[in-house]
């Protein structure tokens, strides 16, 4: 099920900027080649993830679950100059593209690839982030929060994509498959976590953005 409405996305690409040429291309080859393409963030989401990332303009950003590498280019659009993003993801076919697309964008030195599962490879960054884009396993989200905790800097913000799991979130808990559920499970996480403020984004498939409280 579409959260939103095919109309009102369409209305609402038709006044978003285009996606910029890198992105398009990549989304298109990741549609004719890549397996579970719906994966993909996808335009309305990447200028989302854009606009985000070029207000706070961050240093460092982790990203868990890269796919393909759209919403990497997107996020690392907005680095400071001297910034840097990690992406993680488990599934080494895609590197190849990935890299390739990185390096067309221009950001090949500004995006570091990990291969391997999230919790193994979270505990080993030696980094402070400024912002989070947690877009893997769902049933992963919520250990995932808390591994990243303590990495994030106080004012950080985390986003987690797909919270609204295609609207199973709104159905009967019978009716849920285990991921629904498990997003379900993440947002009362967060809900119940007294040390965040967050706002969840009817954006796409859902977006739960998170701020880490400075007091
Ligand atoms: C929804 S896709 C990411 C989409 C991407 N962020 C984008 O917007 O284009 C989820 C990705 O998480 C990866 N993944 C699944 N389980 C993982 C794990 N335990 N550790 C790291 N990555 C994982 C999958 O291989 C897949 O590429």
């Amino acid at each position: 099920m579409d959260v939103i409405p095919v109309t009102v996305e369409t209305f609402a690409e038709k006044y978003t900027s285009p996606e910029i040429d890198v992105l398009h291309r990549l989304n298109r080859e990741t549609y004719l080649k890549v397996e579970q393409p719906h994966m993909l963030s996808g335009h309305l989401q990447g200028q989302y993830l854009s606009m985000v990332s070029y207000m706070l303009q961050p240093r460092r950003i982790l990203e868990i679950g890269t796919y393909t590498g759209y919403s990497a280019i997107c996020l690392a659009q907005g680095l400071a100059a001297d910034g840097l993003l990690y992406t993680l993801d488990i599934n080494e076919e895609r590197e190849e593209m990935c890299k390739r697309y990185f390096q067309e964008a221009g950001l090949a030195d500004k995006i570091q690839l990990r291969i391997g599962k999230a919790a193994d490879i979270i505990p080993q960054l030696q980094e402070t982030f400024d912002l989070v884009f947690i877009d893997a396993d769902k049933q992963g989200y919520e250990q995932y929060y808390d591994l990243v905790w303590d990495k994030l800097r106080p004012g950080g913000f985390m986003l987690a994509d797909n919270v609204l799991y295609h609207g199973e979130v709104l159905q009967e808990e019978a009716q849920q498959s285990a991921n629904a559920k498990a997003m379900v499970r993440f947002c009362e996480k967060v809900a119940a976590d007294g040390r965040a403020t967050q706002l969840l984004l009817t954006i796409r498939d859902g977006l739960l953005m998170i701020r880490k409280n400075t007091y």
